[in-house]
């Protein structure tokens, strides 16, 4: 049978228009999710996550944005032309960093819910709107359910409002959800109950996932495939749990060392410097100024995805990573 993927992302570049120029921030970037996989997109803050998962969604705005690819095609739908485009927004359901930008303040719950309902399943009865509302609160281990739906959001603890969202991206009956940092404006007691929660809800839907987050334990556990994202490329790619065991790039070795050890070892050093300018981005590797590796291959030529020896969906894209299947 042939493979079916939810995401075929190819050659995707991004720049941003801004008044000092144009911030070249992801260069050429592919990206594919098979049906019912997991996949976490992790990265430091300005690495580009954001941007990646808004344009699979199709809501990145441009301007400022430019953006190019030379495909895009989610759940089978191509994102070309405006209806195209529009399709593929209708297809994906998007969780954001905070639910209270989500939610509309000056609408219940209840409205806010049902509208996604009868654009789903139009023509139904008040009734039926309202059992499946109920049920989509019940199943994101709502309480009291039937008072949230008569609530304004400002009336939601923020745990509560994230819990609405996940209901109401599950009710769009997407296969494909994009997840971006859903947990950031959460406290860290609630955070695990709210990735529990997301991680139990895909699995039993069997829905696809990318779930880009700062909870690297979380996304440990919950994604089978990972995306390592530094300065807008893909540096590293492959088998979650294998790549946490031993990462290839310098980038994935400092970023995973530089939070706080899954075995309780406390936290080791990060990596020192900054991101480089998206205005005037260097020519060979974007990494190379923070890099222990780097050489004058490095600031010559940028790195490109190879294989890693034996290991099938694993890629670097380092000169000099270990494990490289050398041409
Ligand atoms: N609307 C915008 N206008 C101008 N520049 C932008 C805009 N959005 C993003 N950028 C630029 O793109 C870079 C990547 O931003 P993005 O939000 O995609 O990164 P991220 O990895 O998701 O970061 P974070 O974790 O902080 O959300 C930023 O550093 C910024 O320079």
């Amino acid at each position: 049978m042939e493979d079916k993927y939810v995401l075929k992302l190819n050659n995707l570049s991004v720049s941003y228009k801004v008044y000092e120029g144009l911030l070249k921030v992801i260069p050429g970037l592919d990206m594919t999710v098979m049906a019912g996989q997991r996949v976490g997109l992790i990265g430091e803050a300005g690495c580009g996550k954001t941007t990646v998962l808004k344009t699979v969604a199709s809501i990145l705005q441009c301007p400022p944005a430019v953006i190019k690819y030379d495909a895009l095609e989610v759940c089978g739908k191509k994102a070309e032309g405006k209806a195209g485009v529009r399709n593929v927004r209708k297809t994906v359901s998007m969780i954001f960093q905070d639910p209270s930008t989500s939610l509309n303040p000056t609408l219940k719950i209840s409205t806010q819910m049902s509208d996604i309902l009868k654009s789903q399943f139009p023509g139904q009865k008040r009734e039926d709107y309202q059992r499946r509302m109920l049920e989509s609160l019940q199943a994101v281990a709502m309480p009291a359910p039937e008072r949230v739906l008569d609530s304004y959001p400002v009336q939601l603890s923020g745990g509560m409002r994230q819990r609405v969202c996940i209901a109401m991206s599950l009710m769009k009956d997407s296969e494909f959800i994009l997840a971006d940092e859903p947990t950031t404006a959460l406290d860290v007691t609630i955070e695990e109950q709210i990735l529990d929660l997301l991680d139990r809800l895909v699995r039993e839907k069997n829905k696809s996932l990318i779930l880009v987050s700062h909870a690297l334990g979380a996304v440990r556990k919950i994604t089978e495939r990972l995306f390592v994202m530094y300065a807008g490329n893909i540096v590293e790619t492959g088998p979650t749990r294998e790549l946490f065991a031993s990462p290839r790039h310098p980038y994935t070795i400092g970023l995973l060392a530089a939070t706080p050890k899954l075995t309780g070892e406390g936290i080791a050093d990060g990596i020192e410097g900054d991101i480089p300018s998206y205005l005037h981005p260097p020519q060979g590797c974007r990494f190379a100024d923070r890099c222990p590796r780097k050489t004058d291959l490095c600031l010559e030529k940028a790195p490109v995805l190879e294989p890693v020896e034996e290991k099938p969906g694993w890629y670097v894209a380092c000169h000099h990573a270990e494990g490289k299947v050398r041409p």
